[in-house]
């Protein structure tokens, strides 16, 4: 699960701040995180002097933008630069001198320098401080040294033991968390139910019920800009200052007064993007010769660019223009960008409600903001439910296969943006079901769960869902193929409303109801203006048989061929069949009652994904 422990690196060296010493230590501590923690995420990295009211800046900065570790490298020795322990202590609320003591000591059997070695590390709020040596060699050592306390100390100070734990497998024959007991009991085979009792919904139907049990979030948080991409403004932006800030030149030429008109003007100085705006009266016989994005001089109102130029006199050895020749009649403002031409000062830039993208942040950037305030995403847990699945790493047993749903699921959000956390597998036992739900209930505003909501005795999740959880199940079958056992539920857990995708175990199936229940409600819930996919007419490339009484949802590719889409389905479409999803852009929806339907007729199609043409 990538993005779980969030790190963040800070170098303390006044000659790695000024580019005389290159920085070696920072970018082999990212690495070292990376290799140790790969669902790790290294939000912030960073060169600050050995100032202390920098560092202390930085770390507190970091702190608040939710860094869960930070490592510093350097500034631990007794030189007199030397500030980043008195910085760290300044921040922290909590000394875990442990932790320094053990690191330390693990270092005197390596050197005896580390005598001189004075690092701090504790805790402040929810972020874990380390304070690791200056030296390459050094910091990597001490990081080992106290890697294997990081994951269990960030669970401490987040008191959250369940997505930790999750995070790092532990799901099953955990006892961290003391579980009750499950209230559901296996049905006897004979006596169970021998039709579903949940009335069948069309997916219409489905997914209003789903955004009517939804709402909009207002929750925010403030975010650095460079983390920003594809989240939603909480707030209208202004800009300060005026972009450009300074009148500027648009071409490479020269800047002359265009009231001389054409001819001949004697170059009387030079101006660099970069250079200080130069304070001289170009006369109008003078121009100044420019490049783009160089300051314009107050007194010229016109840029000519260079082709539009010749040279009348040069310096002997050639290098320098003497006297040029303007070939053109210049007019007021020609090739000059005015101050604030592309961003007046105080105007609004970015609107509330605007999806953040690459624009969007080039326009952050440009004005000076480094942070962003943006609605909260919801957090969400996957688990699979199921006795015979094991993770991918495992070798199988007899009757058992491999859990591809979770991983799927988890891909399938991230290529919408969103991130899940990993909860397990949970086996079809009451218990076993019961635990792993309280586990991503605990830590997370939805859960999703694949399998065990059909009609077999083992297919436990609605009825623990119900009688442990008190759950108010609001659909149990859908109208569709694949998906016809989908579930949706809401309940309260430690009193915080919950929401619960009880999604079928069939892979395809597990992935087309991810896509047409979960994604949209996620997107609503953020505040997304626009939160379903678009449709289109797809004309079908093959003939399909719908051997079903349902609707269908095929897997396919779409293609826009001569201001027509067409859709190719992805070969068999068995909800079994993960492959399926392999290579689809779009899902064409066909009617259901066991048609045949030729190749050249037109469907509704959701467009789940770029078009690949
Ligand atoms: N008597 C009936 N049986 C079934 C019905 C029905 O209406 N009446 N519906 C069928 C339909 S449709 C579907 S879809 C499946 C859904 O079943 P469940 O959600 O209960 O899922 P399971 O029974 O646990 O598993 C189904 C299938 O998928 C495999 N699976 C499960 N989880 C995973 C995973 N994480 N990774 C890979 N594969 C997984 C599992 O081994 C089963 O083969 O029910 C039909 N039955
Ligand atoms: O609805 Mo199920 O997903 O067809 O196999
Ligand atoms: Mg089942």
């Amino acid at each position: 699960m990538d993005g779980f422990i969030t790190f963040g690196v800070l170098t303390v060296s006044d000659s790695c701040h000024d580019g005389s010493k290159q920085d070696v230590a920072g970018p082999t501590l990212c690495q070292e995180i990376e290799l140790t923690f790969p669902k790790s995420k290294i939000i912030f990295q960073e060169i600050v002097p050995d100032e202390q009211k920098q560092i202390e800046e930085t770390l507190l900065s970091w702190c608040l933008d939710g860094c869960n570790v930070i490592l510093t490298t350097g500034g631990t020795g007794c030189s007199p630069r030397d500030i980043t322990p008195e910085a760290t202590k300044a921040v922290i609320e909590k000394e875990l001198p442990g932790m320094s003591q053990f690191m330390l000591s693990k270092s005197f059997a390596i050197t005896d320098k580390a005598m001189l070695s004075r690092p701090v590390c504790g805790v402040r709020k929810k972020t874990l401080i380390i304070n690791l040596p200056g030296s390459t060699k050094g910091s990597k050592e001490c990081f080992s040294f106290v890697v294997s306390a990081i994951p269990h100390a960030v669970a401490l100070i987040n008191d959250d033991f369940a997505r930790i734990l999750a995070a790092h497998g532990h799901i099953q024959g955990d006892r961290s968390v003391y579980v009750e007991p499950s209230t559901v009991v296996v049905d006897a085979t004979a006596a169970r139910n021998r039709h579903s009792p949940y009335p069948m919904k069309e997916v219409d139907d489905a997914v209003r019920i789903i955004l009517h049990e939804c709402s909009p979030t207002v929750e925010t948080e403030t975010i650095r800009i460079e983390n920003a991409l594809n989240r939603v403004l909480a707030e209208d932006v202004y800009a300060k200052d005026p972009l450009p800030p300074f009148r500027s030149s648009v071409k490479d030429g020269y800047a002359v007064r265009s009231k001389a008109g054409s001819g001949v003007r004697k170059i009387k100085a030079s101006a660099a993007a970069g250079d200080e705006p130069i304070k001289i009266n170009v006369g109008y016989d003078e121009a100044v010769r420019v490049s783009t994005g160089a300051p314009i001089p107050e007194s010229a109102d016109a840029v000519v660019q260079i082709e539009d130029t010749q040279v009348v006199e040069a310096t002997q050895d050639g290098n320098e223009e003497i006297q040029i020749n303007l070939l053109v009649t210049p007019h007021v403002g020609q090739d000059i960008r005015a101050i604030g031409s592309d961003i007046a000062a105080n105007s609004k830039v970015l609107n509330k409600l605007d999806v953040i993208s690459a624009g969007h942040i080039g326009v952050l950037a440009a004005i000076g903001q480094h942070k962003v305030k943006v609605f909260r995403r919801s957090s969400v847990g996957v688990l699979s439910t199921g006795s015979e699945l094991k993770s991918h790493y495992d070798l199988l047993g007899p009757g058992q296969i491999r859990d591809s749903n979770k991983l799927a699921l988890i891909n399938l959000l991230k290529q919408y943006s969103y991130d899940a956390f990993d909860y397990g597998i949970a086996k079809d036992d009451p218990n076993s079901v019961k635990n792993a739900l309280t586990k991503a209930l605990a830590s997370n505003d939805i859960v999703i769960t694949t399998g065990g909501v059909s009609m077999g005795e083992y297919d436990l999740v609605k009825k623990v869902l119900v009688s442990d959880f008190g759950a108010l199940l609001h659909f149990g079958r859908v109208n569709m193929r694949p998906g016809k056992p989908t579930t949706f539920a809401t309940l309260h857990f430690r009193n915080k409303r919950k929401l619960v995708f009880g999604l079928p175990g069939n892979p395809a199936s597990a992935c087309v109801t991810a896509l047409l229940f979960v994604i949209p409600c996620l997107k609503y819930i953020e505040r997304r203006q626009t939160y379903n996919f678009p449709i289109v007419k797809a004309t079908l490339n093959d003939p399909v048989k719908n051997n079903d009484e349902r609707p269908t949802y095929l897997r396919a590719e779409v293609k826009y061929i001569d201001g027509a889409f067409v859709a190719t389905t992805t070969g068999n479409q068995t909800s079994s069949r993960i492959n399926s999803l392999v290579g689809a852009n779009g899902l064409v929806l066909i009617p259901g009652n066991y048609k045949n339907y030729s190749q050249y007729e037109s469907f509704n199609t959701i467009l789940i994904g770029d078009l690949t043409n």
